[in-house]
């Protein structure tokens, strides 16, 4: 949209249709003030009335949206994010990534999925037929955004896989040095933070410790570990090629802008890299400098039309 002026500055509306807590934490008041200066305004979509009766908007943010306007830039396709909203679709797209020469690998852990009506009699049997070593890591297969789907478990022994309730994912743990690197996208910019993650399981642990270890909204709880004084062979950033290359596969293979992406390295080595979570429109309140690098992205979004 055009302003009358002498310069004629782009004015940039962006609907947006997110949850109190969302926009809690991503329209912070200096992010608005800084957006507002430069031609960015932000508008709350009613979704108890029509697109039609709203708007007109230039751009629509939103994580679970699902209606459509034809002229206006959805962020992203409801039919790319539903891919991130269950665990094994999730991850397919990095388990077919090839990127041998970049410095690295990246590949998913093993995983298997447990049918809502399969019986949790049969997990054992299910587990040993994959192949799959304990510990495991149990997931909700769905992720909704509710608290639920962000309570996972640890299965240190066979017994406890009785307890688990379908549908769930499987996943094998992999011991990283208990530090977890958060890739945050938006469009073509990456942002690499460091947060604690769960210590890794030894031989020890395996023998002594028995039953399930349930821990709820780990990474939320999880502190950044930026400042913390670290070993170097864990806490060094992942190669930027092999980044560069995996952000640009995925945001082309996913369809999607905005996500971010949980990866560890598998401990005692250099260069080889687990994604274990990718999430739609993550906490990128907790991103730095995310304030200007959103507003880059909204204006590049309405300059080139993507
Ligand atoms: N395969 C694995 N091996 C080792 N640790 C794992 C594995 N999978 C998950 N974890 C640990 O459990 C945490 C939560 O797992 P995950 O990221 O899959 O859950 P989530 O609820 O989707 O998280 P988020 O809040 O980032 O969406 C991870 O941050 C990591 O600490
Ligand atoms: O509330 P749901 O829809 O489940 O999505 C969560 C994501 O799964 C998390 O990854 C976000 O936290 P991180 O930005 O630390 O990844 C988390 O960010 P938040 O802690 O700022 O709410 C959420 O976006
Ligand atoms: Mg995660
Ligand atoms: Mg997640």
């Amino acid at each position: 949209m055009k302003l009358n002026g002498e310069e004629e500055e782009e004015k940039v509306v962006v609907g947006y249709a997110l949850t109190s807590k969302k926009k809690k934490s991503f329209l912070k008041p200096n992010f608005i003030a800084l957006a507002r200066n430069k031609g960015i305004f932000f508008v709350a979509i009613d979704l108890n009335k029509p697109m039609l009766e709203q708007g007109p908007f230039d751009v629509v943010l939103h994580k679970d949206y699902r209606h459509k306007h034809p002229e206006v830039t959805i962020l992203d396709p409801p039919d790319a994010i539903q891919h991130l909203l269950n665990r094994q679709s999730m991850l397919q797209n990095v388990a077919e990534l090839n990127l041998s020469d970049c410095h690295g690998k990246v590949g998913v852990p093993q995983q298997l999925v447990i049918t809502k009506n399969a019986s949790a009699s049969t997990i054992p049997y299910e587990v040993t037929k994959a192949g799959m070593k304990l510990p495991l890591v149990a997931k909700p297969l769905v992720v909704d955004g509710s608290a639920k789907s962000h309570e996972l478990c640890i299965a240190y022994d066979e017994l406890s896989l009785l307890k688990l309730e379908p549908p769930l994912v499987l996943q094998e743990f992999v011991n990283h040095g208990g530090l977890l690197f958060k890739i945050y996208i938006v469009g073509e910019t990456i942002k690499v933070v460091r947060r604690f993650s769960l210590p890794n399981v030894g031989k020890h642990e395996l023998l002594d410790v028995d039953g399930l270890f349930r821990f709820p909204r780990v990474s939320c709880a999880a502190a950044s570990a930026d400042e913390a004084d670290l070993d170097p062979n864990i806490a060094e950033h992942p190669p930027k090629p092999l980044l560069e290359r995996l952000a640009r596969d995925l945001r082309r293979r996913l369809g999607l802008h905005l996500f971010n992406i949980d990866m560890i390295r598998e401990h005692g080595t250099k260069d080889v890299f687990y994604v274990i979570d990718i999430n739609y429109f993550p906490g990128y309140g907790k991103m730095p400098e995310y304030e200007q690098i959103f507003i880059d992205f909204l204006l590049s979004l309405v300059k080139n039309k993507v």
